[in-house]
């Protein structure tokens, strides 16, 4: 399964979708009068959304021509490795399991000899059992009060995706937990985040895959000196080796695939919750990651969650290409990428609570995605990966949309809205959700089909001013919408991308599931730490640019 990935630009597949952009000349306008049934031909389901492709470049060769280079680049085969726990990621040589965090307990999976099905529900079983604990108040603090605030302590993986499902499930959570995030290794984030916390109701989470990354052991060690400092300042607790071990157990747990490096922190075992190398951090926030959520929102609301990934994973693996919605979307931001030269994606959630998706999805798609290498070594043979970016509607209408809508370049943009929101406000007799929708309908439609200089000369306008008020169209737009934002339905969502993410990796011969290109800086960033600190030597081994920063910022700093 590791051998040369095939390459996309000598299919045939590849060679039909250039003529095929050569020759179309994209008209929505004409394309959706010529069709009545436009629409629903390239409106299809997924679990429980609805997708509609229809505004976008695709014509039933486009369309063939895609699911065509999803055959001839293997795309099918090199999903079921995945499932089957084939070591696909293959400068780690490790599985790529994500998946199999969301079997059902009456499934097995035997990876490497192992039932990783049966680990997977060991771990949740405890999880669960954990986070009922502190929901119910019967898991306290130190002093024997439960604990009402939840800060998770994490960075990449192990941070965009709890915050970004906290933000989102909102409404699903406990009244009486609030959760918050520490990522961030500027010390102001630990300090913004604690500075009106209880330390006697407090609980940390350290979540990190490899409880080596920097900003995470630091932060963690940072609160375990405030937790310490705080509770005996208070006289809450003895100043006793045995009472700060008490105390670090009663409020700290740890999330982590290094058990042993836990331990070493001084986080009981008994209250570490483990998950394995095969699931990359971007893909993790339905692994024991995602325990500040699954306290947040109880065990019935997790279990729908990791059910939609479910649906999602299910209908990824046994849809035909051709009605395969992460596999069309994946193989149309390829289109999009290589043959009209789209550099980047936004993603428009028409919902606060998705504030933190496109954050989030930066980094599942461009961790995964923004390399120049294959998997078997050889260098990229087209461009690859996406900026992916966003804010939610109707937020960035008054932003960014001016670009979309007018600006020089291709922007494919996704649209995700919901049916019935969680609050239906009414405001002057009218439903405000309603409202916010009909703003999702008229961007989307104005994207696609503009407006004309005739159009615009018909409403009166002044001449000289009439090019400024054309709207080109035919901006490719895809329309995603589901009855509500539930925990099933995120949970389906988030799915939808890994899976994307996962197709435009096949079909460029990326290894979607390593992120050698994070690791410079980090070295780089442990090197040039000591000329901070006034250390001569190390100052003067930097480069003239960087020597010249670091001495202007001294210069600058204050104490
Ligand atoms: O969970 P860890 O091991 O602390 O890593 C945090 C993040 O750092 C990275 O390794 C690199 O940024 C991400 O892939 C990962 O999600």
């Amino acid at each position: 399964m590791n051998s040369s990935p095939v390459d996309p630009t000598t299919t045939g597949a590849w060679a039909e979708l250039s003529r095929l952009h050569g020759e179309l000349t994209v008209d929505f306008r004409a394309w959706f009068a010529d069709d009545p049934r436009r629409a629903e031909d390239y409106t299809l389901t997924a679990g429980d959304l609805l997708v509609d492709l229809s505004k976008n470049y695709l014509t039933p060769a486009v369309r063939d021509a895609l699911v065509r280079l999803g055959e001839q680049v293997g795309l099918e085969a090199r999903r079921d490795a995945m499932y089957a726990g084939e070591h696909i990621n293959t400068t780690e040589d490790r599985a790529v399991l994500h998946t199999a965090l969301r079997l059902p307990p009456t499934e097995t999976l035997a990876v490497d000899g192992v039932d990783v099905v049966a680990q997977v529900h060991e771990v949740l079983d405890r999880e669960i059992a954990f986070a009922e604990k502190v929901r119910s108040g019967e898991w306290t603090g130190a002093t024997g009060k439960p604990i009402t605030t939840v800060i998770n302590i994490g960075i990449g993986g192990s941070d965009l995706g709890p915050v970004m499902v906290y933000e989102a499930l909102k409404p699903y959570k406990a009244d009486r937990i609030e959760c918050r995030y520490i990522s961030n290794i500027d010390p102001t984030d630990m300090y913004e985040k604690t500075k009106d916390v209880d330390p006697e109701t407090v609980l940390f989470i350290v979540a990190s895959k490899t409880f080596t990354t920097l900003e995470t052991m630091t932060n963690a060690r940072m609160a375990k000196n405030w937790l310490i400092n705080s509770l005996e300042n208070a006289g809450a607790i003895e100043s006793t080796v045995a009472a700060r071990e008490e105390a670090t157990a009663r409020h700290f747990v740890a999330v982590s695939t290094a058990l042993d490096k836990v331990a070493e922190f001084g986080i009981d075992p008994a209250n570490a919750f483990g998950f394995w190398n095969w699931v990359g951090g971007r893909y993790s926030v339905d692994s024991a990651v995602g325990l500040s959520n699954l306290i947040a929102i109880g065990a019935d609301n997790w279990r729908a969650f990791l059910d939609g990934f479910h649906e999602m994973d299910q209908h990824f693996a046994t849809a035909p290409l051709a009605e395969n919605v992460p596999a069309l979307m994946g193989l149309l931001n390829v289109f999009y990428a290589n043959f009209y030269g789209a550099q980047s994606h936004a993603v428009l959630p028409y919902s606060q609570y998705l504030h933190r998706f496109p954050a989030y999805l930066q980094q599942l798609t461009m961790e995964s995605n923004g390399k120049s290498t294959r998997w078997d070594a050889s260098a990229v043979v087209s461009q690859t990966g996406e900026v992916f970016w966003g804010e939610p509607g109707t937020n960035g209408q008054h932003a960014f949309y001016q670009l979309l809508h007018q600006g020089t370049r291709i922007v494919p943009s996704d649209f995700i809205g919901f049916a019935t929101p969680a609050h239906a406000l009414r405001e002057g007799g009218n439903d405000v959700h309603a409202l916010f929708m009909s703003n999702f309908f008229a961007q989307t439609k104005a994207l696609a089909f503009g407006k004309t200089a005739d159009e615009v000369r018909a409403e009166g306008c002044d001449e000289a001013i009439v090019p400024a008020r054309v709207f080109s169209g035919n901006r490719p737009t895809t329309s995603i919408l589901a009855p509500e934002l539930s925990p099933r339905v995120l949970g389906e969502l988030i799915a939808l991308y890994e899976h994307i993410t996962f197709t435009e990796g096949v079909v460029w011969g990326i290894n979607s599931f390593d992120q050698w290109g994070v690791e410079l800086g980090k070295k780089l960033a442990l090197q040039i730490a000591p000329a901070l600190g006034g250390d001569e030597q190390a100052l003067n081994d930097q480069d003239g640019s960087t020597r010249n920063l670091i001495e202007n910022y001294l210069r600058m700093r204050k104490n």
